[in-house]
């Protein structure tokens, strides 16, 4: 069974140890210093580096990323000599054939290993925005993650959260952070996904979720006693699931 409270790592309390990962889209200034605060390991993927320049402007020595990685088409000359002159380092790949996001994944899931970092979740800023077929690329390097490390990774844009539950597993999700915003979702993404689940008001009983027949889109929690808190959200699925859900405005 996973247990993972998805929203954990957005508390400032919250227990998560945490790598960042900071791609090419406009950053939130609230959850960017929590993140910031609690990650053992930071990282850039190319204009990414852009954005965290821009954020931490008048302090952008007390920010720097321990790596900016990608094809450097992106980063802009004065954001690559900044870091550079500070000694983060700057690792240039020409590979076309993956996204800077999923490069930049595996070189903190290579930087994880060989610093023998305590590390509970990989959470991205960014892919959740802008252009579609970045969006699409995101969920794509989501099915390499899983093949890179066991680690979550939770990708969060503007107020929605996005993470593929893997498969043949029993999720127990909790969603008693009190950041959990209205709506939540189950996209088959990858193929047909075998479902059932509890603590949702649309419930799925050893359903077949697939496109163009069910997808669940526009779901929300089962009603719950405020006092008591919510019943965590249980998911099984026999292939790869993407949960998403809505971050309530602070
Ligand atoms: C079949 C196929 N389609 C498309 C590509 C092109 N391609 C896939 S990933 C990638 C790198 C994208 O880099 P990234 O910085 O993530 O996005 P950018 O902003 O440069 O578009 C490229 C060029 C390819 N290599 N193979
Ligand atoms: O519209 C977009 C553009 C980019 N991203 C993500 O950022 C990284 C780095 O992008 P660069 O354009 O190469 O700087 C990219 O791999 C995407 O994951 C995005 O989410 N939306």
């Amino acid at each position: 069974m996973d247990e993972f409270a998805p929203l954990d790592c957005l508390l400032p309390s919250g227990k998560q140890r945490i790598g960042l990962v900071i791609l090419n889209q406009p950053i939130d200034e609230q959850f960017f210093h929590v993140l910031w605060s609690k990650a053992k390991i930071r990282a850039c993927a190319d204009g990414g580096a852009n954005h965290l320049y821009r954020l931490t402007e008048g302090h952008r020595e007390s920010f720097l990323p321990d790596y900016i990685n990608g094809d450097f088409d992106s980063i802009l000359p004065e954001v690559k000599t900044f870091y550079t002159e500070k000694n983060c380092k700057m690792m240039e790949t020409s590979d076309q054939d993956l996204t800077d996001f999923t490069k930049c994944l595996a070189v903190m899931v290579e930087e994880i290993k060989a610093q023998k970092l305590q590390i509970d979740t990989i959470v991205t800023l960014g892919g959740l925005g802008g252009r579609f077929d970045q969006i699409m690329a995101t969920v794509e390097t989501l099915f390499h993650a899983q093949k890179m490390t066991d680690l979550p990774v939770v990708v969060i844009q503007d107020r929605s959260l996005a993470v593929l539950l893997k498969e043949g597993r029993q999720h127990h999700l909790n969603v008693n952070t009190g950041l959990e915003g209205k709506w939540c979702s189950l996209v088959p993404v990858g193929s047909p996904c075998l479902t059932t689940t509890s603590g949702l008001k649309w419930n799925l009983d050893n359903q077949v979720l697939t496109f163009g027949q069910l997808v669940s889109t526009s779901n929300t929690y089962e009603d719950h006693d405020p006092k008591e808190g919510r019943k965590p959200v249980r998911i099984t699925t026999d292939r790869p699931l993407l949960w998403s859900m809505g971050i309530k405005p602070q």
